[in-house]
C-alpha cells in the first residue's frame, strides 16, 4: 500500500464549473474526456475495463471505491478503457479474501489517473441536471484559463468515432470449437461476459474486427451474427451499420446489445441521438412488452433510438421500454430473426434478469439449423 497523497487536483468541467480533490497516489496528470457518472455500488472493475467507456471520465456515485481490492477474473476486456476516474473515498487498504491487489496497483497497471476527494454527490446533481459534457482532471491547479484552452479542444462526443480504437486487431476465437453453434461476433467493443453467456449456452464465437465485412464473416460459415457493445457515436459506424443490412438482408439469426442494437436501429433506417444525461447504474427498470413482465438491468449508454420513428416502422417492433424514462429499451424485427436490447443482459456488473435474451438468441439460431 502507498501513501494517501495529498496532492491537490481539480475537475473542471466545459460549462466552467469546478471540483476540487486530491489526486489518488502520487501521480502528477491531467486527462481529459466526456464526464459521465455510473450509479452502482459495486462491480468498479468491471465497469473500468468496459470497452463502451472508451474516452469518459467516470465518477462514481457510491461513495467508496477500491474497499474490496481487484482481482485478474472481474475484467470485462484486457486492461482500463476509462480516460479518468473522479470519486469520493478512495480506498487505498482493501479486505476480501479473493482479491490479488488494491485497486490502486490495478489501476496503476493502466497508468489510469484518479482523483478522490470530490464532492460527488454535487457533481452528480450537476451532472444529471446540465447534460453530458467534456471536462478534465488534474493535479495541474494553478492557470485555470489554459485548462479552460486545453479542454476546449477534446473532441464532442456526438459524432465520435471510437469503436476503431477498442476492437480487436486480428478475429479470436472463444468457447469449444465442437460446440453446438458457431456465432461470428463484430467487436465494436465487446464485454468478455457477452462471450462467456454466449459459450456457456453452448456456443463457439469467432469474433471478427470492427471493420470485417458480411461477406468476410459468412466465409466461416457461422449460424448466428451478434453485434456488440461499445463507445461513441453509433452513427458513423459505417461497416457496422453496412454488416447489419447485409446480415438482414439474408435474414441470418442477428442478435445486438447495446451499440449493436444502435447499429441494427440505424440499419433499419432509425436514427439515433445523444441522451440529455445517459444511463450508467444496475438497477434501471425495463418492461419487456412481450411478457408484461419488468427487469432491473444494467445499463450504460450515452445515446438512444428515435422512439417515434421506430413506432412508426413497418418492420420493426419495440419489445421492452425503459420505466424511468420510456425510452426504447429492446426491438425485433417482425419478419427477421433479428432482435437487439440497449441494456446488458451479460450484466458484469449487475443483476441476471435479463440473461434469458442469450437463451434467444440460442433457440432462434436453433429455430433455422434444426
Ligand atoms: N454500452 C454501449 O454499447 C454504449 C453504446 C454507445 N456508445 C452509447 O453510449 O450509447
Amino acid at each position: 500500500m502507498k501513501y494517501q497523497s495529498r496532492r491537490p487536483a481539480l475537475l473542471l468541467l466545459s460549462d466552467g464549473t469546478i471540483f476540487h480533490g486530491k489526486a489518488v497516489g502520487d501521480k502528477e496528470a491531467t486527462s481529459y474526456g466526456e464526464v459521465c457518472f455510473n450509479t452502482g455500488m459495486t462491480g468498479y472493475q468491471e465497469i473500468f475495463t468496459d470497452p463502451s467507456y472508451f474516452g469518459q471520465l467516470m465518477v462514481t456515485a457510491n461513495a467508496h471505491i477500491g474497499n474490496y481490492g481487484a482481482t485478474d477474473v472481474e475484467t470485462e476486456s484486457d486492461k482500463v478503457k476509462i480516460s479518468g476516474l473522479i470519486c469520493r473515498n478512495f480506498s487505498y487498504n482493501f479486505s476480501r479474501k479473493d482479491a490479488q491487489e488494491s485497486l490502486e496497483q490495478f489501476l496503476d497497471k493502466s497508468d489510469l489517473f484518479a482523483i478522490s476527494d470530490v464532492d460527488t454527490r454535487a457533481l452528480v446533481a450537476h451532472i444529471r441536471d446540465n447534460g453530458a459534457m467534456n471536462a478534465l482532471i488534474t493535479t495541474d491547479v494553478e492557470n485555470i484559463e489554459a485548462l479552460k484552452a486545453k479542454l476546449a479542444e477534446v473532441p464532442d462526443m456526438n459524432g465520435l468515432e471510437l469503436a476503431s480504437k477498442v476492437s480487436t486487431k486480428e478475429p479470436y476465437y472463444f468457447g469449444e470449437e465442437d460446440a453446438e453453434v458457431k456465432i461470428a461476433a463484430l467487436d465494436i467493443g465487446i464485454k468478455r461476459n457477452i462471450l462467456r453467456n454466449l459459450a456457456k449456452r453452448g456456443a463457439y464465437v469467432k469474433v471478427f474486427p470492427y471493420d470485417t465485412t458480411y461477406q468476410e464473416m459468412k466465409s466461416w460459415n457461422p449460424d448466428g451474427y451478434f453485434l456488440s457493445n461499445g463507445p461513441g457515436d453509433p452513427e458513423p459506424l459505417v461497416n457496422a451499420i453496412q454488416v447489419a443490412k447485409d446480415i438482414i438482408a439474408d435474414d441470418e439469426p442477428l442478435f445486438g446489445i447495446c451499440l449493436g442494437h444502435q447499429v441494427i436501429a440505424l440499419a433499419n433506417g432509425i436514427s439515433t441521438y445523444k441522451m440529455h444525461n445517459g444511463h450508467r447504474g444496475i438497477n434501471h427498470p425495463i418492461k419487456n412488452l412481450i411478457t408484461g413482465k419488468g427487469e432491473i438491468t444494467s445499463q450504460n449508454h450515452g445515446f438512444s433510438i428515435n422512439k417515434e420513428e421506430t413506432e412508426a416502422h413497418p418492420d420493426v417492433e419495440i419489445t421492452h421500454v425503459h420505466l424511468n424514462d420510456h425510452s426504447v429499451a429492446g426491438i425485433k424485427m417482425k419478419n427477421k430473426n433479428c432482435f437487439s436490447v440497449q441494456y446488458h443482459p451479460e450484466a458484469s456488473p449487475g443483476p441476471n434478469d435479463a440473461t434469458y435474451l442469450f437463451d434467444q438468441f440460442i433457440e432462434n439460431i436453433k429455430s433455422v439449423t434444426a
